[in-house]
């Protein structure tokens, strides 16, 4: 339901296993699957039972009508794997109409479950009902009404977010910049001399840079591999504490130094590309995220934005910069969305992005609220390293400018 929002998908394409967005009248592609897998009638019925259970008839409507499509199509052709049949399909969407204030809609679907069933009391009684509230004027004008989306106030940021996610990263007017260019990088350290990184300007305000091929196949299969057996479902900081909440579904783990070699080459070369120093208690261990299907991370900060943050306790100050690897492609979905920039970046295998979390006045940067979208199709790993203040004073000057 999360990827059927922030996507724009429709319900019957997702039934038929095609990923079409639909909008007003145009209809998109994201996906075409090399072999269809159909749902079946009861999977749909199956879907709009969570949303119905939870009393979220808009998402649960739509599913509960491709599930009643699909088992008028096939009524008489019982499946031994089927828990729900036409009747049930029938009544829990005559119920939710009923709930959405479609009482015409409600009748009628009542009605044709008395034509399987003419000995249900309670449909006879609620077929009763609803043509004495139709008989009522008042429930004439109901009928129409728009259902809102629920559980979401809406919000500004929110339909920037879903609108940057839908991009899927694509910048269509990217080049025409000229001071969003690309290099090779190589002016830092000599260690870039002799292995120049390919550096792509994303953004200058604030500023984000993508980093081409800054881990190899092997080395991001590796990193994995490490993290594999110690994922456990992400928490965010919240006050003192860190809780496991909706709006960070991802595992996570992670990495000291000591635990491979592979490790320190990468922290060496995280160091050469920023100038920064990624020596403990300077930055963070690398965390590893894995995102499944569905997986994402709303509009948030990584640094602290109030002082009792557990990220203190590192007593080197606050997240400076991020340095994320993308450690795995994605086929469709996971982008990284900079809600203010008004700009998302595509999973690109392999390279890293990078950006400074606050001014150099030691101020957070409020124009650094990201996102990770959530993953359509595939299975999407990044990982973070989170730079701190203390140890930059001479690498990363401060300035009393707020703006710089
Ligand atoms: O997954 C992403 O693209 C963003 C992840 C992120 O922002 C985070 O882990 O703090
Ligand atoms: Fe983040």
């Amino acid at each position: 339901m999360r990827l059927q929002d922030v996507y724009m998908l429709n319900v019957k394409g997702l039934a038929r296993g095609v990923f079409q967005r639909v909008s007003g009248s145009a209809v998109t592609d994201l996906y075409s699957p090399r072999r269809l897998f159909s749902l079946t009638a009861d999977d749909c019925f199956q879907v709009g039972k969570v949303a119905y259970d939870m009393g979220d008839y808009y998402h649960a409507i739509p599913w509960l009508e491709e599930a009643v499509s699909l088992f008028r199509g096939s009524y008489g052709e019982w499946k031994t794997e089927d828990e729900a049949s036409l009747e049930d399909a029938l009544d829990h969407l005559a119920f939710a109409y009923f709930q959405a204030g479609n009482v015409s809609s409600a009748l009628s679907l009542s009605r044709e479950f008395l034509l399987y069933s003419p000995d249900n009391k309670r449909i006879a009684r609620n077929v009763l009902k609803y043509e004495r509230l139709l008989a009522e004027s008042s429930y004439q004008a109901a009928a129409e009404a728009v259902i809102l989306r629920p559980n979401v106030p809406h919000l500004q940021t929110r339909d920037t977010y879903e609108a940057l996610c839908q991009t899927l990263g694509s910048q269509p007017i990217h080049y025409q910049i000229p001071s969003l260019y690309c290099s090779y990088e190589t002016s830092s350290s000599p260690y870039l001399l002799l292995q120049p990184i390919r550096k792509e300007i994303i953004h200058l305000q604030p500023f984000v840079a993508l980093y081409h091929d800054f881990v190899s196949d092997s080395e991001a299969q590796k990193i994995r591999e490490l993290a594999e057996p110690w994922l456990q479902r992400s928490v965010v900081a919240s006050g003192e504490k860190q809780l496991q909440v909706e709006y960070r579904i991802s595992k996570s783990a992670w990495l000291k130094d000591t635990v491979d070699p592979v490790l320190v080459t990468l922290d060496h070369r995280i160091a050469a590309l920023t100038g920064l120093d990624v020596q403990p208690p300077y930055a963070e261990y690398l965390q590893v995220v894995n995102y499944g299907i569905g997986g994402h991370y709303e509009p948030h900060f990584d640094h602290a934005t109030s002082p009792s943050s557990p990220l203190y306790r590192m007593k080197s100050g606050n997240r400076i910069a991020t340095f994320m690897i993308y450690l795995s492609s994605v086929e469709v979905g996971g982008a990284t969305a900079f809600i203010y920039g008004n700009f998302s970046v595509p999973v690109v295998k392999n390279a890293a992005l990078f950006w400074w979390n606050l001014h150099r006045s030691g101020e957070g940067d409020g124009d650094t609220l990201h996102a990770g979208c959530p993953v359509l199709v595939g299975d999407k790993w990044v990982a973070n390293k989170w730079i701190h203040e203390y140890g930059q004073e001479f690498r990363r000057p401060c300035s009393p400018n707020p703006e710089d």
